[in-house]
């Protein structure tokens, strides 16, 4: 068994046009990896083709060995929008549907990051601030017991304190074996915590980085090597006009 998350030659095209192409990349298991891109890179697509929502058109991808739909099912918590719910439904009801589809959801688990995050079980869906969505949608993935998790921009709304303690609190929410990639555009703010660093542009992966390879090696700050990879293709852009 491949340990970690593997993906081979992935391309994926929507109506015609290329959205990612020629996607090579191996994760080691426990990382934390940043997946950054200016908006329509792709990153969201990649993590649905990661944990199976979408189907590629050509390319293999393997968690921990995991190859099919319904083994990969199991293997990777991906964030949810929660859009599959009405807008009355009570938080507790949605609990116990992940308790019902996913065996691997941890009940003990939820009730924590619940408690951490304030999240209030009795409330419907549609008395959610944007941020306590978000927080909502980080406990139920974070609560399966998965080898993969994949969290596509889970910060956006939440306040700038809430997310710092988030942030910080993350690693202690996944097993050491686990890998956890995470999207996201407060580049600085998830820094901190990365193993690693994927940007993707031009639909593939620019770069694949330990963070702290970067640091030592270029110098640079994970946001500056970051902001410094798009700056690379404005300055070619801009010479050749
Ligand atoms: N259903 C769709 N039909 C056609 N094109 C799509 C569809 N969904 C996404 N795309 C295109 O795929 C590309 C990648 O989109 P994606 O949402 O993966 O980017 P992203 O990096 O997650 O962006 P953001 O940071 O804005 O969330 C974009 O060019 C987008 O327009």
């Amino acid at each position: 068994m491949t340990d970690g998350l593997q993906i081979q030659g992935l391309v994926y095209k929507k109506n015609w046009h290329t959205i990612l192409q020629d996607i090579n990349l191996t994760v080691a298991p426990g990382k934390i990896v940043g997946l950054l891109g200016e908006n329509g890179a792709g990153k969201t697509t990649l993590m649905r083709l990661i944990a199976g929502v979408a189907k590629a058109n050509q390319g293999q991808i393997s968690i921990n060995g995991a190859t099919t739909a319904a083994t990969k099912k199991q293997a990777v918590s991906f964030s949810t929008a929660l859009d599959g719910f009405p807008k009355s439904t009570v938080l507790k009801k949605i609990v116990t549907f992940y308790q019902t589809v996913y065996p691997d959801f941890a009940l003990d688990k939820y009730q924590e990051l619940a408690a951490f995050l304030k999240i209030n079980n009795q409330q419907k869906l549609s008395e959610l601030s944007k941020g306590m969505r978000e927080k909502l949608v980080i406990a139920l993935t974070l609560a399966r017991q998965t080898q993969l998790y994949l969290l596509d921009e889970p910060f956006s709304g939440i306040d700038s304190m809430s997310r710092k303690g988030i942030i910080q609190s993350i690693i202690q929410w996944k097993a050491p074996t686990a890998t956890m990639l995470i999207s996201d555009h407060y580049v600085a703010e998830i820094a901190s915590i990365l193993d690693d660093v994927i940007i993707i542009k031009d639909k593939t992966v620019y770069t694949h980085q330990a963070a702290d390879t970067i640091r030592a090696e270029y110098g640079q700050s994970i946001e500056a090597y970051y902001e410094s990879a798009y700056q690379e293709q404005e300055a070619i852009d801009h010479d050749s006009n």
